[in-house]
């Protein structure tokens, strides 16, 4: 059964629901997923959307099309090259987001370390047995990862959500103590918490509760009715208006919409605690490329002095890209900003630039927020994003 902000729904082994995100807020219409093909459609097409979501769409697409009744595979090999075909497949759905590479990649790294065990390590002995792995075990094990991402996709999310909540508060109150002159223990008594936040990064973008809008949704949980949300249209897709706005109205969260052009006279108006976005690629240099307008958004926070942090779950995050310059930014067609719900909004004739993301540089991030923990910066002002990483998966 759907709850009304639930993106994805799986039951499984075969039925794989999505909720249309280019239909919302203005109709509920759900739909069913039921091979590679609808799978990649509607990741390309932006039915669904959200870096952690379209990476378990992809994976769960596998998994309902694999275990579709006329779908048998002869033999192991055909699996396997069946699960390599289609992964490259899916990879062709938009290219920018990071999650859904790492996902197949890693998906299959375990597939075929399953399907072809290295005996290399094996102790030699007189007497061998092999077990040969079968086609039904490739099958349940392909499931069960497909079912660990939408787990742990809530559980980092939550963990992200708690983190960044902390880190608001402690820099709450650090500025507020700094504005009032005040020490940083000084209690401040019913303080009220404003952030904005740019596109959709909630329970519609991922398997639930959501990155940036996670920890928006945590720090309102601690301070019912002391935050206050702004967050932008985030033109052309309008993530924000159709798919935020509906989310903190969905949670009785105090917000206001504004448009994109807005940003910086909001920021010269009154004091914001930070500004809380998403990602959907950062590299090891902490570049981060996420929703377009994302960029002058952190240009604007550094002219305030207002904190600007990254919410990203370890999936969102690239290590093998040294930095944002080779981030593939996706294009859409200019006919997605040149028109909405079919009418025209610009001259006829015009043309049009219509990148989808944009690289913020990571001098211009203060903090990211993963499910480990709040990466900051060291003593030489950089990110130390991998020893981060290693450091706390070792804990
Ligand atoms: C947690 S969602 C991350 C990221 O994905 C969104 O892009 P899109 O709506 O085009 O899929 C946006 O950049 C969010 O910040």
């Amino acid at each position: 059964m759907f709850s009304p902000l639930q993106a994805i729904l799986f039951e499984p082994p075969h039925q794989l629901t999505i909720l249309d995100q280019l239909l919302l807020p203005f109709e509920t219409v759900h739909v069913p997923i039921r091979n590679l093909q609808e799978g990649h459609r509607a990741i390309h097409t932006m039915q669904v959307r959200g870096a952690p979501a379209i990476a378990i769409v992809a994976v769960l697409a596998l998994v309902v099309d694999t275990y579709a009744a006329h779908h048998t595979f002869p033999t192991v090999d055909s699996f396997m090259s069946y699960l390599d075909k289609s992964i490259r497949y899916l990879q062709t759905s938009r290219p920018t987001a990071v999650n859904l590479f790492e996902a197949t990649t890693r998906l299959s790294r375990e597939l075929n370390e399953l399907a072809y065990p290295s005996d290399s390590s094996a102790p030699t002995t007189t007497t061998t047995t092999t077990t040969t792995t079968t086609v039904g075990q490739l099958k349940r094990a392909l499931l069960e990862y497909g079912q660990a991402m939408l787990d742990r996709d809530i559980q980092d999310n939550k963990h992200i959500g708690q983190f960044g909540a902390e880190y608001i508060e402690a820099r709450h109150l650090d500025r507020q103590a700094i504005l009032d002159g005040l020490t940083a223990t000084t209690p401040i008594h019913n303080p009220t918490y404003t952030v904005l936040t740019h596109c959709n990064t909630g329970a519609l973008a991922t398997a639930g509760w959501g990155t940036a809008l996670g920890i928006i949704r945590s720090l309102n949980f601690r301070s019912i009715g002391r935050i206050h949300v702004y967050c932008t249209e985030t033109r052309p897709y309008n993530q924000g208006s159709r798919l935020t706005a509906y989310e903190l109205v969905h949670d009785k969260i105090p917000a206001t919409l504004i448009t994109d052009s807005m940003a910086s006279a909001l920021l010269a108006s009154r004091p914001m605690d930070a500004i809380v976005v998403g990602a959907d690629r950062v590299t090891a240099n902490g570049d981060t490329a996420n929703k377009i307008g994302t960029y002058q958004l952190a240009i604007t926070a550094q002219y305030h002095g207002v904190p600007f942090i990254v919410a990203a779950p370890t999936t969102s995050i690239d290590l093998k890209l040294a930095t944002g310059a080779a981030i593939t930014i996706e294009e859409r067609p200019k006919e997605e900003m040149l028109s909405i719900y079919n009418m025209r909004l610009a001259a006829q004739g015009i043309q049009a630039w219509n990148p989808s993301f944009d690289v913020t540089p990571a001098c211009l991030i203060e903090a990211i927020v993963t499910e480990l923990g709040v990466i900051t910066k060291n003593d030489q002002g950089v990110f130390d994003i991998k020893g981060f990483i290693e450091k706390h998966r070792s804990l």
